[in-house]
């Protein structure tokens, strides 16, 4: 087994406190049961990897904890309270305390990008306009955009700018919980690499907590201290990559041990035999 002797440090800031309960989840479309009786715990300071089949209900978890899909019934308790009880005045104190990163970005295509990350400081924090700006390209330079990046609209940028660019926007009113949704689909490797490495210097630095939806294998080694696999309407198992690669699942084998699974471990290890040459 290629992944039991690799390991990756684990990160001093992970706790056994869980931040986000979810049980006994329920959602449904119509006929199609999404998710039955779903478990998942989401641990402090940790960057937890959601990963499954295409339609096994990522997306749908990741909407209903952050509140923009009702479940059919279960519990999803966030800092101790369950967000399906509370009112919605309650409720959105809580999100407030979230950060999300959608697939695509979701940045206003009409304003630049300052005047994008100002949105939430303006509409949520009531700063007004100048410092809402001044705050907004701070929260771009953390995410490594240039200051002239400020003025640009989204049209004018790469997709590698446009992820920064929503990533800062999702950092804008200083989350404690960090969501992304496929942050690295549509970037090439380069690009992806840099942005894997950009998630986990922004965890250390910010203490944050992530949510993270992939697909991607470099992603699942380079960033994440556990994953939880979605599979016929549950997690099948959470746990370390180590662990949860030998669990015995036909999905699970062939995603973690067939030929791009074996091909990212192999180059996580080369990348941490090559870190701990150069210490
Ligand atoms: N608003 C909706 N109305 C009806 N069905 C929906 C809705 N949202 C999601 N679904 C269905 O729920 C299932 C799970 O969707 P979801 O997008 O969460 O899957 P996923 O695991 O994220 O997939 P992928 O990896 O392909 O992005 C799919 O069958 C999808 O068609």
């Amino acid at each position: 087994m290629i992944m039991a002797d690799m390991a990756a440090s684990p990160n001093p800031q992970t706790s056994n406190e869980p931040v986000i309960e979810v049980r006994d989840l329920c959602n449904r479309f119509g006929d199609h049961i999404v998710h039955e009786d779903l478990d998942l715990d989401l641990l402090r300071g940790e960057i937890l990897g959601v990963v499954g089949g295409s339609g096994t209900g990522k997306t749908v978890l990741l909407r209903s904890i952050v509140g923009l899909n009702t479940p059919a019934s279960g519990h999803i308790r966030v800092f101790g309270e369950d967000l399906i009880q509370l009112s919605a005045r309650a409720r959105s104190r809580i999100e407030q305390r979230f950060g999300v990163l959608f697939q695509g970005g979701a940045l206003f295509t009409s304003l630049n990008l300052q005047e994008n990350i100002a949105v939430p400081l303006i509409e949520h924090a009531g700063l007004k306009r100048p410092e809402a700006e001044k705050l907004a390209r701070m929260k771009l330079a953390l995410t490594g955009l240039s200051p002239d990046a400020a003025v640009r609209y989204p049209s004018e940028l790469s997709g590698g700018m446009v992820k920064r660019a929503s990533l800062a926007r999702a950092l804008a009113l200083d989350p404690e919980i960090l969501f992304l949704d496929e942050p690295t689909a549509g970037l090439d490797p380069i690009g992806a690499a840099a942005f894997d490495r950009l998630i986990v210097t922004l965890r250390d630095a910010l203490g944050l907590t992530v949510f993270l939806v992939t697909h991607d294998l470099d992603t699942l080694y380079s960033t994440c201290d556990r994953v939880a696999v979605l599979s016929q309407r549950k997690v099948l198992v959470a746990d370390t990559l180590e662990k949860v690669a030998a669990t015995e699942d036909d999905w699970v084998q062939d995603y973690f041990n067939g030929p791009r699974g074996r091909a990212a471990s192999y180059a996580f290890r080369d990348h941490l035999e090559k870190r701990n040459q150069e210490q």
